[in-house]
């Protein structure tokens, strides 16, 4: 049985044994998932790094700015005059902390999270505010060196100034710092988008070579239980398509062996329970089968069938005179000649004793009558010249006339027959 196109695929895979083919299902279905999971995971926990780094980045760039803002605040509104020396706020430390954020933005540089204005705008905001704020901290020193009272009067303005810069310098930082991470969140937003894409098309894929691996098994698997039914059924001509290397190629192979080995079993044992072994043709059950047959198939297609059934003359007589061997010869003999006179077509069996009834499918009544009466002129011509052969008697029973039940059938040709042993001619039909 050769492959269709449908099976192609599944012939190159079944050059594989069935256990490399699990193996294969395994890894395919393993593998992708544990290399999926190691990316995703550090994906993940790379985005928690950057989630921490920011955080922690916005506290130690905007707290020191917000922290001396507040301060030059109250500072305004002449509170820091009123402070000891323990309560001053430290400005000196402040400052540092802020230059060393730009100092970092500085030597990040302009990436797409940190627009190169943004930068700029930020620095030029702390420039600006620095001066006002180192006057600021010279002023505050002097309560830091331990004097009860600050060295000179703050200067309004100057507060004023400072506070104005640093405000601006931390609107701008924290507009950095937004613009970062409304960045960091569309990046994440994308990983995990890949990450998800990455999932459903490497599971498709691993979805689909595994569904093809699996019918690589299972079809052939299917293929032999329905084959099996078949056969146990009682159907003949069931045979598996042999393909590939494998165990189930092993297993189709075989499975066709057995039911060609029990299909000529089945045959054998049909023909020898069939057949007459004197006369080689059917025996009493294999006529009364395939005139069951004939008959649901003629009735099917609404076609004419017709039914001799036939009897040897004086058979009895022979049988007396010149013994059972002669007689057995003589059957043989006139099977032989009815079977001249039939189609290849028509059956012909021994129905028991000297009967025999032939089968003629697709033939009408008056078809049967001209061959019933051609038979029986051959058998005669012979046997008037030869005392040991006998003549025979023939009724014919035709559908539709009779109808499709066989044993009515069977019964019209024989009331025939007991008709015809008595009419000159030794022939009758059943109507
Ligand atoms: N030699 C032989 N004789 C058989 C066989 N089977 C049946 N017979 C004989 O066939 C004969 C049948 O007898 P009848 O039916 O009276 O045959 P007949 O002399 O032709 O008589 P009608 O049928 O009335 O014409 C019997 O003598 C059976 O013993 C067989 O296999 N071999």
């Amino acid at each position: 049985m050769k492959p269709d196109k449908g099976t192609t695929l599944e012939h190159h895979l079944r050059r594989l044994t069935v256990g490399q083919r699990i193996s294969i299902i395994l890894a395919l279905l393993l593998l992708p998932m544990a290399v999926l999971s190691v990316v995703s995971m550090s994906v993940l926990d790379g985005q928690e790094i950057d989630f921490q780094h920011s955080v922690q980045e916005s506290i130690d760039t905007l707290l020191p700015l917000t922290t001396l803002e507040h301060y030059l605040e109250r500072a305004q509104v002449d509170e820091l005059e009123a402070q000891t020396n323990t309560s001053a706020p430290n400005f000196t430390v402040l400052t540092q902390n802020i230059d060393r954020s730009f100092s970092t933005i500085e030597t990040t540089g302009s990436t797409p999270d940190m627009p190169e204005g943004l930068i700029t705008a930020a620095q030029r905001a702390w420039r600006d505010a620095r001066p006002a704020v180192q006057r600021l901290v010279e002023h505050i020193r002097p309560l830091h060196l331990g004097n009860d009272r600050l060295s000179d009067t703050l200067s309004r303005k100057d507060l004023q100034q400072a506070i104005h810069d640093v405000s601006r310098a931390r609107r701008h930082l924290a507009t950095i710092i937004k613009a970062r991470y409304t960045h960091a969140v569309a990046l994440r937003h994308s990983q995990l988008r890949w990450l998800v894409w990455s999932w459903v098309v490497t599971l498709s894929v691993a979805t689909l070579f595994i569904g093809l691996f699996l019918s690589s098994i299972l079809r052939p698997i299917k293929a032999l239980e329905s084959a099996a039914r078949r056969l146990g059924a009682g159907e003949t001509g069931v045979r598996i398509a042999v393909l590939g290397n494998d165990e189930l190629t092993s297993v189709s192979r075989h499975f066709n062996a057995m039911s060609e080995y029990w299909e000529a079993t089945r045959q054998a044992l049909l023909t020898e329970t069939s057949m007459d072994p004197l006369t080689g043709v059917l025996n009493r059950r294999g006529i009364l089968a395939v005139l069951e047959q004939e008959l649901a198939a003629h009735r099917r297609h609404g076609q004419p069938l017709s039914l001799f059934m036939m009897d040897l003359d004086r058979f009895k007589t022979i049988n007396d005179t010149l013994g059972h061997s002669a007689g057995d010869r003589a059957l043989l003999w006139v099977a032989e000649k009815m079977r001249e006179s039939l189609r290849g077509s028509d059956h012909l069996g021994r129905y028991g004793g000297d009967e025999f009834i032939a089968v003629l499918p697709a033939t009408t009544q008056e078809q049967a009558q001209a061959i019933a009466q051609r038979m029986r002129q051959s058998i005669h011509d012979t046997a008037n010249r030869d005392d040991a052969l006998p003549t025979i008697s023939i009724g014919i029973a035709s559908t539709p006339e009779m109808g499709w039940d066989m044993q009515t059938l069977i019964g019209g040709a024989d009331a025939a027959l007991y008709a015809s042993k008595h009419r000159p001619d030794k022939t009758s039909s059943s109507d």
